[in-house]
């Protein structure tokens, strides 16, 4: 197809039931394969359900040559975390947790944050802002004005965000300020190179001239590899995950090394451990999290689910909450966060956004007052707290929530030793409760214990929210099938996900995709030549693009027809499903008999 030169990137379609043959998996970048633990994930029950995502986030632990790299922090120097979306928001949790760290041994704050979109990317998604290279650029240089020795650590799982790619080109032209470090879950090899519109480098050219500067330690890449993402893509579980322990690990020792205590492989490794154990302890309550994930989905048919956590626990919360938006398309009434004190206590640089619409008020004051009142039996409620904070604030929240629904749950984290006052138990009868052992490891230790309980909680979450979706068929074997194409990264992830499914060559896929964007059966030439942020443009405001794409390919229908069988499906899978076994159909690749398992 004229114009095809723009998806020269995208891997064209293997011939049917040649996937593997063909190479096509070992090809794709890690973050963006299909994990085959999670083949299947559409058709699992709850508790299969935390299983499979319970074994992909064990992979995370696999024995890699993980080469971590010991760095002083430079004195009075500034580290600068940054990235887009979740990786935007994982620098703010980071960046606080250090300055907290900092503030304890009375010494000034050093570490800041930037995320694409600004702050009000906490609390809603902007996943467009990723994309401009020129931008991430002008706020690095924005936050490290007259400032002589910068860290810079971007982060981007997917080795592939625009963003962060300007900022590592900006710091490599003045290696005299920016020491540059680039965190992700690809090697080098597969960072992501389709040209970055407007600018002269792909991201995987940035990440190579970054790469040539290891030796000399004047840059570092640190890349675990941690296997791909039990929902294809979705680098806000395994990659979010990665990315905490990593970088925590990492900072905790540079601070260590700080203060001359000698860093050895051995207390890494120590560190590194505690992590894994955090896996075992928050997959021990399997059980409960399967049924909190049932109820979540049944909440979620008609209701809302409310998060209301403690401490930082809250900001996990608000994160998990958010992303429910560009990965399962969720209206933001749908799963809503909420944290003790509001924009006080997550210490965001642009102060209280609550004035910037209905979606960003965030204590539980705001709960209380704007949301409670209208809270029903349809509705879910989650706490989440420890037992060092205010068990008498909670249990009168708690019974403030009972008053509206019986759906209340919670999450809590003691110290061994700490038990749940019996009162709390009787008003909140169903509690995940994690107990965690005490960590003789002096100051650090508990830094460690925040970092397990934040860690735990974000496992539960991503595993709640995602299976949750999946139940209600929102995901398509383990690939999301309902997503905004707000980025040219969800764009190509569209075109992949349409030959993947209906095993149709790309450019076929790609020009059913387009009919879908522009709601037309004929393109014109001023449509094809488009630039693909052209095309994202088009596509952010229409919803359900990629679905009803699949459905008009696999029909072989006009994509009007394609909308409206889509619009009166139960739901997305369904659609998809019924439309997989129509006769006459070319079969597509590596497909099961399609019939079994459960309809959704
Ligand atoms: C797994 C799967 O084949 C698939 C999904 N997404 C993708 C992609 C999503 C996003 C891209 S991309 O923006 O070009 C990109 C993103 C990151 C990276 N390192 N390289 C490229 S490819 C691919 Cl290549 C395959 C499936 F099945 F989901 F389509
Ligand atoms: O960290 P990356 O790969 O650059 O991705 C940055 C963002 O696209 C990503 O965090 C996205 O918001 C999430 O919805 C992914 O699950």
């Amino acid at each position: 197809m004229r114009g095809t030169r723009k998806y020269q990137h995208v891997i064209e379609t293997p011939d049917p039931g040649k996937w593997e043959l063909a190479g096509y998996e070992e090809s794709l970048p890690i973050s963006e394969k299909s994990n085959p633990i999670t083949r299947e994930l559409d058709k699992s029950d709850p508790s299969q359900l935390v299983q499979l995502l319970r074994d992909c986030d064990a992979e995370i632990f696999q024995e890699e040559d993980a080469n971590l790299i010991h760095y002083h922090d430079p004195e009075g120097g500034l580290v600068v975390l940054s990235g887009c979306g979740t990786s935007g928001r994982l620098a703010l949790l980071l960046a606080n947790s250090f300055n907290l760290l900092l503030k304890g041994q009375h010494r000034a704050p050093r570490y800041c944050y930037i995320m694409s979109g600004g702050d009000r990317s906490i609390v809603s998604a902007q996943e467009s802002p990723e994309d401009d290279p020129h931008v991430g650029a002008q706020e690095l240089e924005k936050v490290c004005e007259g400032k002589k020795n910068v860290v810079f650590v971007g982060i981007s799982c997917g080795l592939s965000a625009p963003f962060i790619a300007g900022q590592l080109d900006l710091c490599m032209r003045h290696l005299d300020v920016y020491l540059p470090v680039l965190v992700g879950c690809n090697p080098v090899s597969m960072a992501r190179n389709d040209p970055i519109e407007g600018w002269h480098s792909s991201f995987r050219q940035v990440a190579e001239r970054l790469q040539a500067l290891h030796e000399s330690h004047k840059g570092f890449i640190l890349n675990p590899a941690v296997g791909p993402e039990a929902v294809s893509g979705s680098s806000r579980m395994k990659g979010g995950s990665a990315t905490k322990i990593l970088l925590e690990t990492l900072l905790l020792v540079a601070h260590k090394a700080d203060s001359n205590v000698p860093v050895t492989e051995k207390c890494l490794l120590e560190i590194l451990r505690t992590y894994e154990r955090a896996h075992k302890v928050t997959y021990s309550q399997s059980k409960k999290i399967a049924a909190l994930m049932k109820q979540t989905a049944t909440s979620l048919q008609k209701g809302h689910l409310y998060i209301l956590g403690w401490g930082t626990l809250g900001l996990v919360g608000i994160m998990a909450a958010v992303e429910c938006g560009p990965t399962f398309q969720a209206d933001w009434r749908d799963v809503r966060g909420f944290v003790t004190g509001g924009y006080d206590s997550i210490e965001n640089k642009e102060g209280d956004l609550s004035s910037l619409g209905p979606e960003f008020p965030i204590s539980h004051e705001d709960f209380v007052r704007n949301v409670l009142p209208s809270v029903s039996e349809t509705d879910a409620v989650l706490l989440i707290f420890t037992l060092d904070d205010e068990l008498n604030q909670i249990e009168k929240l708690a019974a403030l929530v009972k008053e509206k629904t019986s759906n209340i749950q919670c999450i809590s984290h003691a110290t061994a030793g700490q038990y749940l006052p019996n009162s709390l138990k009787k008003t909140i009868p169903s509690i995940i409760g994690m107990t965690w052992p005490i960590l003789f490891l002096e100051y650090e230790g508990t830094f460690i214990q925040k970092f397990q309980r934040e860690l735990s909680t974000k496992w539960i979450l991503d595993t709640v929210t995602s299976g949750a979706y999946a139940l209600r068929g929102k995901i398509f074997r383990n690939f999301m099938v309902d997503f905004k194409i707000t980025n040219s990264k969800l764009f190509h992830r569209a075109a992949s996900v349409l030959q993947r499914v209906t095993g149709q060559s790309q450019q076929r896929c790609t020009e059913v995709l387009l009919q879908s964007i522009y709601g037309e059966q004929t393109l014109s030439e001023q449509i094809r030549n488009r630039t693909i942020a052209g095309h994202v443009g088009a596509a952010a405001s229409q919803d359900k693009v990629l679905p009803v794409a699949i459905v008009s390919l696999l029909r072989n229908c006009a994509v009007q027809e394609a909308r409206s069988r889509v619009d009166s499906s139960a739901s997305i899978r369904a659609a998809i499903e019924s439309s997989l076994n129509v006769p006459g159909r070319k079969r597509g690749a590596e497909e099961g008999s399609g019939s079994e398992g459960r309809s959704r």
